[in-house]
């Protein structure tokens, strides 16, 4: 019998500017999910851990069996049987990646276990058909970071064209999750479908000046370019105290400050660890005025993505 347990980090989907193109990961949190090889045929969700029993065990339902299904089937191994648990240290609905963090986990564990037959790039679109059944839309900007690390733009979908984003070393990311939740699937219906041109030319502007930043590296390009203009506005009232916040985590000296994901996290991204810190601080503190609790999370751009433990 061969078991393996493997990690999958947080992501920062959007980075502000880049919807549905952007995402980086953290270094922390993460899931974890453990897979145990059996004679059985058949994948098996057999324990769920730190989800107050909210997810389904079915494994045409859970994205961490979903994509071991669907690698299964690519691989041409549907008899293997596998077993599978999940230790869901994402909190749902958070924007931070969770249903991305399960599956990218499941997928380098099984991938691992059964000998390396793919690629890490190659496992991307078993993600993706995990994310289509969590949140009905197939979108890659959480598990191509969360499986393959660092600063990732999704260049195209049909076909897709993942393109790493190198990243300056001293770039620190603040995370800050009140206890609300957010479904993706709702904050995805909220989005105006079309765009007026001046809109569409500062967005373009940004997403060109953002990656621009990123590689010279000019972190004063960077804080100019994280600016949304098309879905934070709408997706900015579901968040209490959203445009505060900001303006908070800017006076406190951060390069920048936006919606994680489909929020209602907030990220923010600063050139030093203390002030990185300090800017959780800040926001956590805007967040308790509002009495709403919540959790600071500081660190580096992961460079490595999802990992066998
Ligand atoms: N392992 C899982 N299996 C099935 N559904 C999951 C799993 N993990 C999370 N989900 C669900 O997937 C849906 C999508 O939300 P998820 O938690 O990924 O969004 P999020 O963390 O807000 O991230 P983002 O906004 O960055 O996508 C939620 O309803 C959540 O409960
Ligand atoms: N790009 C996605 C990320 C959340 O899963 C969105 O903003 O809806």
């Amino acid at each position: 019998m061969k078991t393996i347990k493997a990690f999958a980090p947080a992501t920062v989907a959007n980075v502000s500017c880049g919807f549905d193109v952007f995402g980086f990961a953290v270094e922390q949190p993460g899931d974890e999910v453990t897979l145990t090889l059996k004679k059985e045929p058949g994948v098996v969700v057999k324990k769920i851990e730190g989800d107050g029993g909210r997810l389904p065990l079915a494994p045409e339902k859970n994205t961490a069996s979903v994509a071991v299904l669907a690698f299964l089937e690519a691989i041409d191994r549907k008899d293997e049987g596998v077993e599978i648990y999940l230790k869901k240290n994402l909190p749902l609905g958070s924007g931070m990646g969770s249903s991305a963090a399960s599956a990218a986990a499941a997928l380098v564990g099984i991938n691992h276990l059964l000998g390396e037959p793919l690629q890490r790039k190659e496992l991307l679109p078993f993600a993706m058909e995990a994310e289509r059944v969590a949140c009905g839309s197939a979108h890659a900007d959480n598990v191509a970071p969360s499986l393959l690390g660092g600063f990732v733009l999704i260049r195209g979908y049909d076909p897709l064209d993942v393109v790493g984003i190198p990243t300056p070393e001293d770039l620190y990311c603040t995370l800050v999750h009140p206890h609300l939740e957010l479904k993706t699937e709702d904050s995805r219906q909220v989005l105006r479908t079309s765009i007026p041109l001046k809109d569409a030319i500062t967005q373009w502007g940004n997403i060109a000046g953002l990656v621009a930043g990123l590689m010279k590296p000019d972190f004063g390009l960077i804080g100019r370019s994280l600016k949304d203009v098309i879905a934070e506005p709408v997706r900015a009232l579901l968040i209490p105290g959203f445009d505060e916040i900001k303006e908070k985590a800017v006076e406190t000296g951060a390069l920048g400050c936006g919606i994680s994901g489909s929020g209602p996290t907030i990220f923010a991204l600063s050139t030093e660890r203390e002030l990185a810190s300090r800017t959780g601080k800040v926001i956590q503190q805007q967040f308790q005025k509002l009495k709403l609790e919540s959790e600071v999370y500081v660190s580096k751009i992961n460079t490595r993505g999802a990992k066998v433990v």
